[in-house]
């Protein structure tokens, strides 16, 4: 028999609220019994998500943990950080089982946690919390009840890094990523930052020199599958363009290892991984190539005059940076194929 899952969207009226509802719409075992939203809860959903307008009828729902738990077995949460743990908290109380898309239970040493978020608002619910990237953590999301979905940039740079230091390629040292992320990726609430006028045809880094939240979760996962402590200097830049992320790193490789041997210990290492595509050595992977679909665009060059491999990454954020990678984990976690209702290729060009 078919498995018929019911899912609620909780902060469906956002970026990725939205994203999530165009998937699950389109996924053969989900039904979408709720969406949720804040300030926009009594709205019609058509005046709210435009693009739902004649598929889903209805207004955005108040937040009501119980009328939840009685209409979803899944619930997607598409809310900032802070204001995500609290419900997620709500929710797992009531056994629903949450994908959480905030950065409230990605990282695991809960002090580094209030260190770049100045507080923690469900350190036990934490401890059972496990990192939503299939690629690095099929086995744990198999049973997972709360995924802690990660973030645009890591999943863009962590891809391309893990099969290196899985295989022990990399030298001692620090790694240099420098990103570059769609406006899309900073919400849908207007902010000075990404007003038309000041952000396009325009091109800029922000939060550098350690800045950036991201820098921790790219470290803890990098560190993780390399088994050894991992530091890098993480550069952030907002691009005139709605989705997509390249994400760029160089870094030192040992005596011998060139651009075919990385490119071959990542096929190795994405075997039987549906979203991710390695190039052949020294292609440059495109945002465009990925806008709209789950997939991870990976490739490896080298500079031989200085002896740096160059490691790329491109996702959509909205994707495979958030609410695509979400249901991936889903998948994994109900038993399903990890692809499933997320076949469709990049809407290209
Ligand atoms: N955008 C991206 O590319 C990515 C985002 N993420 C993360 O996913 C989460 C959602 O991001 P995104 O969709 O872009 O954000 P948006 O700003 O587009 O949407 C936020 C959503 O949360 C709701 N909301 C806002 N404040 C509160 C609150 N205090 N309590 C409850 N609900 C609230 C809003 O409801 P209403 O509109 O009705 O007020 C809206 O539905 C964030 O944690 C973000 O960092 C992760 C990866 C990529
Ligand atoms: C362009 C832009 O502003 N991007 C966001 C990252 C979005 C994201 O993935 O953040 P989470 O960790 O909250 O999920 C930023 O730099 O904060």
């Amino acid at each position: 028999m078919t498995k018929r899952i019911r899912a609620a969207i909780v902060g469906a009226t956002g970026y990725t609220g939205a994203e999530l509802a165009r998937l699950l719409l389109g996924h053969p075992n989900v039904e979408l019994t709720v969406l949720v939203g804040a300030s926009k809860a009594g709205q019609p959903v058509e005046r709210v998500l435009p693009s739902l307008a004649g598929i889903v009828r209805g207004e955005v729902e108040a937040f009501d943990a119980d009328r939840i738990a009685s209409r979803a077995d899944v619930a997607f949460c598409g809310l900032p950080h802070g204001a995500s743990a609290p419900i997620v908290k709500e929710l797992r109380a009531r056994g629903v089982i949450v994908f959480d898309l905030s950065a409230d239970f990605r990282l695991v040493d809960r002090a580094v946690h209030r260190e770049w978020y100045g507080d923690d608002h469900a350190p036990e619910l934490a401890k059972s919390a496990v990192y939503g990237m299939p690629e690095l953590h099929r086995d744990a999301l198999r049973t997972a009840d709360l995924v802690a979905v990660p973030g645009c940039y890591p999943t863009a740079t962590i891809l391309p890094l893990a099969p290196l230091f899985a295989k022990g390629l990399v030298e001692e040292g620090p790694v240099i990523v420098d990103a570059k992320s769609g406006v899309s990726g900073a919400g849908r609430a207007p902010s000075e930052r990404t007003h038309f006028s000041e952000t396009t045809e325009g091109f800029r880094a922000y939060k550098i020199a350690g800045a950036h939240r991201h820098t921790p979760e790219i470290e803890q996962e990098i560190s993780r599958v390399g088994a050894r402590d991992v530091r890098i200097v993480f550069t952030p830049h907002l691009v005139p363009m709605t989705r997509g992320i390249l994400s760029t790193s160089y870094l030192r490789v040992k005596p011998g290892v060139d651009a075919a041997r990385c490119t071959a210990e990542a096929r190795a290492f994405f075997e039987g991984s549906p979203s991710v595509f390695v190039h052949d050595a020294g292609a440059c992977p495109d945002t465009l190539w990925v806008r709209g679909s789950n997939r991870a665009h990976v490739s490896y060059a080298l500079d031989a005059r200085t002896g740096f491999v160059i490691a790329q990454g491109a996702i959509d954020n909205l994707v495979k940076g958030a609410s695509g990678q979400a249901l991936q984990c889903m998948n994994v976690r109900f038993g399903l194929p990890e692809g499933t209702g997320l076949a469709m290729p990049a809407a290209w060009p």
